[in-house]
This record gives C-alpha cells, structure tokens and sequence, in this order.
C-alpha cells in the first residue's frame, strides 16, 4: 500500500524532486527538550507521533527540571554530544519528518542548523519555542536572532501569538485578524508556511490557520475552526501540535489535509485531558483519548451494575414495592401498574426488534429477536389473565410515555450499542427486584391470603434470568469495544433507563 500512495501522492513542498512521500509508518525525529513530567517536549512529541502511527525518535537538546506548575532549572549538555545524537540517527535512518522544538541557546540553534543543512529532511517543523505556558524562558533572549535566522530552513512554523509577534518584531496581535496578518508577513520573510495558532486568544472559536501566499497552498489563508475548550491543561499543546503535523504530512503529503486531521484529534486530547489527573498546575492533554482503555470481561457490565445502585435502592424503598411484597397494595394501583406493563412491553417489544435488526451477529440478533416476541406474549399473557378481571385503566401513562420514547429516541440514535445499554435496566432491574420480592415471599412462609401471592411466585423465572444474564454480555462486549465517546452515550443512556423504572414503579402512587 506504501508503494501506490507514495506515487499518488503530491510530493512534500520543498522536499528533494522525486523523494517519496505517505509512508504508512513515517519515522519521525523530534529534537527538542525533555520535559520530565511527560506533557511538553520530547515526551509530548513521541506520544504525538505514536498518536498518529509515527515512529517516533528524539535528540535531546536540553534537560528541563519541570512539572505542571513551571520550570525549576534548565540544562543544556555539550552541543558535541548534541551534533552526536544527530548523526548517530541521521548516519543510519531515514528519516521522513523533523519536528523541532526548545533549542536553549545560540550554540544549540547553530548545531542543529548544520545538521539540517548537511541533512535536508523532506519535511521540518519548527516550533519556535521561547516561553512556557508557566512563563518560564525556554530560549535565551541573546538566541532570539539566531532562531529568526534558522526559520527558512523550515517548511513549517508553528508559532504561539507572543512568538509570533517577537519573530516579526511586533506587539503580540490582540485579534484574529491581526494575528493572521503578522502569519503573512511571517511567511513572506521565511518562504515558509505559518501556522497561526489562536490559543492565545479570547472567545468562544479557536481557530487556527496555515498561511503562504506563494501558491503552496490552495489559498493564502487556510482556517480550518474549532471550539475553544474550557480546561487549564494546556500544558504542551504547541509540542503535540506541531509533532502531529509533522507525522501526518511525512504520510499525506498535504499540510492542509495534515490541519484538518490535527485539530480535531487535539480538541479531543484537550476535551479528555482531565481524565489523566497529572499534576495540580497546567495538565498535559490526553494524547491516546482516541484508544480505549482496555476493560476485562464484565468490566463494562460492572460499572454500569455500580450506576444502577443508587436507583435499586430508590425501588425498594418506594411504597409500591413494599406493599406488594407484604401484599398491602390497592388493587387500583396494581391494575394501573399492569395496564401500563402491557402498554411498555408493546413499546419495549418494538425496540428490541429494532436491536435485533442492528445486531452485529447472527446469534445477538436472535436472541433480540426472541425477546421481542417474548414481550408480545408476556403482554397478552397479561391481558388474558391478569387485566380480564380488571376494569379498563387510562391510556398511556406519563412515565411510560417517557420511557418508551426514551428507548425509541435510542433506537433511532442508530448504535447498536447505545439501544443494547438502554433496553437493559428493563432486563437487569426487573430481574434484579423480582427475585428479591420472590425470595423474601419464599422467606416468609409463602403465607395464605397474601392478594399477590400468585404474582410473587412467578416473578423469579429461571428464563427470564438466563435472558438478563445474555443482555448483560452482549452490553458488556460491546462497551469494551465501544470508543470512549459511545461508551459515555451507552451509560447516559443506561442511567436514563435505570431512573425510568425507578419512576415505572412510583407511577401508580402518582397516577392511578
Ligand atoms: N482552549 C483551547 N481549546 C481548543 N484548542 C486549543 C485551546 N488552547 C489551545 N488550543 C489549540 O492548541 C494548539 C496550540 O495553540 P497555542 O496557541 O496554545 O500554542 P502554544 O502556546 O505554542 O502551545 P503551548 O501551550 O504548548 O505553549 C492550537 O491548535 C490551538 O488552536
Ligand atoms: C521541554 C519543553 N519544551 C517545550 C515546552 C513548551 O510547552 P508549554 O508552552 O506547553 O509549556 C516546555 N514546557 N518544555
């Protein structure tokens, strides 16, 4: 496949004439500092590049002691063992991408430039880095020339708004405008293309924009949007941006299709940036939110057994519940409890017909299948036996309506696994409550008269239970296969179901 891409593909913008381009695992070689708590620098970068199926390499220029709230001290070793590390990896690899990030000072700035002279990587990135996110210096001001002058030695730069501001010898810009103006002069200056990055500034919109007016690009300006992301843990974000797109253009050849795929992964990184907890000043993001988690067996089907307990505990202690156990219950809320069993399970039956027909196997589809038609007969069942004897009750009922249009509204979400975790609770809860209630009936004695005497003692159903016990699987299997965001959508919708059999139980009391 690398073969035909690379003959398809447009080649690298100022990479030698005929060199290939879109290899599937581009080697990548970051040259940057070391960022010990693993959020910016090198640590950033490699998992920037294995984020975007790089391989990743690094030559360290400088050693930072730092965490979330600043940096402590920076060292820079001998630029000796710096021009080392480059030719130990040059002189053997082939390298697709270079992204370059801290350089410290003047001595590192010009070793690397030789290196890059002699080098000449198809693609380079330069992320002219100069100061924290904690404000701490990362270059000496003495440098600030030097860099300026390294800049045409790279295709890209991805300069932040201060530093872009300080390359083209102006106030950092306070609008977009402003900021894509200093872009142009930036690439004018450099022959390279700018990426002007809108972090820095206030609002809603995030934009960022790639920018060259020599006809690189399909426009002078290239915008592509994004959201502005309400988080702190912006720790590394230039690093990981700039490491991507150095890994994504060495395979698409493309810097505005390198943009597109970026960004939206980057605002991912950032909106999942909180489930790492790293630290208590600026967090790193989330470089691998992408890959899930790996959840055991039952893994998935425990957390939600975890979320359903609150609403187990609100069933048994609704009046409802005790009184049919000790079978003070009316009769009139009884007969509204199973007139609108009847009317659910015809709405329910119908959802699991549609879960049978998004199932991804054969034997998932039967098994919603058969459920759906158990529904149907349970529900006639009903009216045969248990509604006959009983005056006709009012239509449907407020909180069936809402759960039976809860799980339609799932069945219409399109995804299997969201309807399979709504249309559980009814399995799980019920078989969960009718057990209890059977076992404790048993308990007592099975005592003479109790008026729901005949109905506790079909409530424990072996296959009623062996069914739950499948629906629990196949909801576990697909969470633990599920992205990270279907995963979040299959335990809201779960929780919802979870809270509607709670209120199912509570109706007649409001309702009969
Ligand atoms: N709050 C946010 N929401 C969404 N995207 C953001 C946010 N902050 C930064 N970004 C994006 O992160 C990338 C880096 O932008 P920024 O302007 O912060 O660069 P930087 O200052 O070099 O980053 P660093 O924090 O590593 O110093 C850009 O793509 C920018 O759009
Ligand atoms: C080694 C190193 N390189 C770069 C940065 C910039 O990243 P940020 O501005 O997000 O702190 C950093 N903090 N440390």
């Amino acid at each position: 496949m690398s073969t035909t891409l690379s003959m398809t593909l447009p080649a690298v913008p100022g990479a030698p004439a005929g060199a290939p381009v879109g290899r599937d695992v581009p080697r990548v070689l970051s040259i940057a500092g070391s960022d010990p708590s693993g959020g910016a620098g090198i640590q950033a970068d490699l998992k920037s590049i294995a984020a975007h199926g790089g391989y990743g390499m690094a030559v360290i220029t400088a050693l930072t002691a730092q965490n979330t709230r600043g940096v402590q001290a920076v060292h820079v070793p001998p630029v000796a063992f710096l021009a080392q590390q480059l030719d130990a990896v040059s002189d053997d690899i082939s390298i697709d991408a270079v992204k370059i990030g801290m350089l410290g000072d003047e001595a590192v700035i010009r070793t690397v430039r030789g290196w890059l002279e002699k080098v000449r990587p198809a693609v380079v990135v330069l992320d002219p880095v100069m100061v924290a996110t904690s404000g701490d210096r990362l270059l000496k001001e003495s440098a600030e020339a030097a860099l300026r002058e390294l800049l045409p030695l790279a295709h890209l730069i991805t300069p932040n708004l201060p530093e872009l501001a300080m390359l083209v010898g102006a106030e950092p810009a306070e609008s977009w405008d402003a900021a894509l103006d200093q872009g142009k002069q930036l690439a004018k200056t450099t022959g390279a293309t700018v990426l002007v990055k809108g972090g820095h500034l206030a609002g809603t919109d995030c934009p960022d924009a790639l920018v060259n007016a020599s006809g690189l690009l399909a426009q002078d300006v290239v915008e592509v949007r994004g959201n502005r992301i309400a988080t702190r843990n912006s720790h590394g974000t230039g690093c990981s941006l700039s490491s991507a797109m150095a890994t994504v253009q060495a395979r698409v050849g493309d810097w505005e299709a390198s943009l597109r795929t970026v960004k939206p992964w980057l605002a991912g990184a950032l909106e999942n940036s909180g489930e790492l907890e790293v630290g208590h000043g600026n967090g790193p993001v989330h470089h691998f939110h992408h890959l899930r988690p790996a959840l055991h067996e039952g893994g998935f089907a425990a957390r939600l057994w975890d979320e359903a307990q609150q609403d187990l505990d609100d069933i048994y202690a609704l009046d409802f519940i005790r009184s049919l156990a000790s079978g003070e219950l009316e009769e009139k809320d009884f007969a509204y409890y199973l007139a609108q069993d009847a009317l659910y399970l015809n709405g329910y039956s119908r959802v699991l017909a549609r879960a049978s027909a998004l199932a991804p196997s054969e034997a998932e589809q039967l098994f919603w299948a058969g459920s759906a038609q158990q529904c149907l007969e349970v529900e006639s069942e009903l009216h045969r036996s248990w509604l006959s004897t009983r005056p006709a009750q009012s239509g449907l009922g407020p909180v069936t309506k809402a759960y039976v249009d809860h799980l339609t509204a799932a069945s219409a979400s399109g995804s299997y696994a969201v309807l399979a975790a709504a249309v559980l609770p009814c399995f799980w809860l019920y078989a969960e409550v009718g057990e209890k209630l059977h076992a404790r009936f048993v308990a007592a004695g099975e005592p003479d008269g109790h008026a729901y005497a005949s109905w506790l003692r079909t409530y424990a159903d072996e296959a009623f239970a062996a069914a739950t016990r499948r629906a629990i699987s196949i909801v576990d299997a697909a969470g633990r296969n599920a992205s990270a965001q279907e995963r979040a959508a299959m335990l809201t919708a779960f929780k919802q179901s979870c809270r509607l059999e709670v209120a199912f139980f509570d109706a007649p009391r409001l309702h009969s």
